[in-house]
């Protein structure tokens, strides 16, 4: 793997639409980056880049997994040079009380020997804010939004102190939007009497993107930082401002049309999901698993495998796997929230390698943890950033993938306009 002389800043993310958004945000702001799944192999070729997100799959994993996992990766960016490590986590927050952003956030607190952690999911573009610790998704706080009913970290508590309280062993303080409003000095100040006090971490109000690069050049004379990916922005503007990065216009990454069949997999329940399950009706063939009878084994993936084949030669299809909030928790309350989870990643996985079998070079999927299963049975080593399709979601080109060229996009549930799926489409070639 070519790096540059020092890799500028390092990122481990708990999913891999995160990871994907993370990098889009990297890319665009000017920063050379690749997304890699898991920790790379030694071989794995890649270019020359400034900045490496390591996908993991840890959100939604014991807590002791998703700690060694994330210390594995911090590890390793550290060994290519990073200065600063960041803890790339959902701009929704999404994790339960037993989840494992405050277990993680600690781990990689102790080994970087960071006083006090900056943490925000703030991502404005996405309609994220945050203000005196409360997370906002839009116009609603966080636990006012359909969040409150997401099928895994269904998210009750808006007050991100109160949150991160619960899973962290250290104290939990803010710093208030009137502090980041007065510049970067009043934050290091704050931060510095936080530390005073022995807290260990700081939620950090954030509203508009200018409040993100503050937030960014404080952050980056740390070693470790917690968010989503406006704090990845700021940190990017940070190291270009400085000087620490050479600006590099995005890269055409996803250039040479790849060809072959097109089609969408969908494991997301989240509302802006549905919506675009709806419109793609008017556009492309839909197929509705049963997910009843994907639990129960009843070969649904060979159905939609057999449904699709013949299609996909004629054009795009997408086959989904969502369902309505009241569904999606009638299912659960059958068989259980983990294994409902399981099977339908692992029925998606099935379907995504059959379908590569069968000639499609070009996949949309919806749902980080969805991304996750599909990617790893792809055995995709790492992409490439291409264009932005939506705020938060580009076209990835697969490298050093067994299956050859690909290009793919992961869809973080709830990113994407209504026609996200024509719209992907119409910039993967
Ligand atoms: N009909 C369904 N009923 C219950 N669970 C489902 C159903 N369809 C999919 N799931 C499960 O719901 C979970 C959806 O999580 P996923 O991360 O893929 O989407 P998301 O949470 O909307 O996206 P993101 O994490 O990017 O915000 C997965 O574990 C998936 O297997
Ligand atoms: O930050 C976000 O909202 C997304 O990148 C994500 O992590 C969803 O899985």
């Amino acid at each position: 793997m070519t790096l540059a002389a020092r890799l500028s800043l390092g990122c481990i993310a708990d999913d891999y639409t995160g990871a994907s958004d993370l990098a889009n945000t990297l890319t665009r702001a000017g920063l050379r980056t690749v997304q890699t799944i898991g920790v790379p192999a030694d071989d794995l070729a890649l270019p020359e880049v400034d900045a490496v997100v390591v996908s993991l799959k840890s959100r939604s994993i014991e807590a002791g997994l998703a700690v060694s996992r994330s210390r594995a990766a911090e590890a390793w960016l550290r060994g290519r040079g990073a200065g600063h490590v960041l803890f790339k986590i959902c701009s929704t927050f999404d994790s339960t009380d037993a989840g494992n952003i405050g277990p993680v956030m600690d781990a990689l607190r102790a080994d970087s020997g960071e006083a006090v952690v900056l943490v925000t999911p703030a991502f404005p573009e996405t309609g994220r804010t945050v203000y005196q610790g409360n997370l906002f998704v839009g116009a609603v706080p966080l636990n006012e939004s359909p969040l409150k009913d997401h099928p895994l970290n269904p998210m009750r508590d808006s007050n991100l102190v109160r949150v991160l309280a619960r899973q962290s062993k250290t104290q939990i303080g803010l710093v208030d939007l009137a502090t980041v409003t007065r510049g970067a000095d009043a934050v290091r100040a704050r931060l510095a009497e936080l530390s005073g006090k022995g807290i260990g971490a700081a939620v950090i109000d954030a509203v508009f993107d200018r409040d993100l690069e503050t937030i960014g050049l404080v952050a980056a004379g740390h070693r470790l930082s917690v968010g989503a990916s406006g704090i990845g922005l700021g940190l990017a503007r940070a190291l270009v401002s400085t000087g620490e990065v050479k600006s590099t216009t995005a890269s055409s990454a996803a250039g040479a049309p790849v060809g072959g069949s097109a089609a969408c997999l969908a494991g997301s329940c989240s509302q802006a999901t549905l919506q675009q399950i709806a419109k793609a009706e008017a556009v492309m063939p839909v197929l509705h698993l049963d997910p009843d009878g994907i639990i129960t084994g009843a070969g649904e993936a060979q159905r939609a495998l057999e449904w699709a084949k013949p299609r996909v030669v004629d054009g795009p299809v997408l086959i989904a796997s969502s369902s309505a909030s009241d569904q999606v928790a009638a299912l659960q309350a059958r068989h259980g929230r983990d294994a409902v989870g399981l099977a339908i990643e692992h029925a998606m996985a099935d379907i995504a390698e059959g379908l590569v079998q069968a000639g499609v070079k070009r996949l949309v999927v919806a749902g980080g943890e969805t991304s996750g299963a599909v990617v790893d049975r792809l055995k995709i080593p790492g992409f490439l950033v291409g264009v932005e399709i939506a705020a938060g979601v580009p076209v990835l080109r697969a490298v050093g993938a067994e299956k050859g060229d690909m290009l793919l996009a992961l869809k973080s549930g709830n990113f994407g306009g209504a026609e996200f799926f024509t719209d992907a489409l119409g910039l993967m070639r």
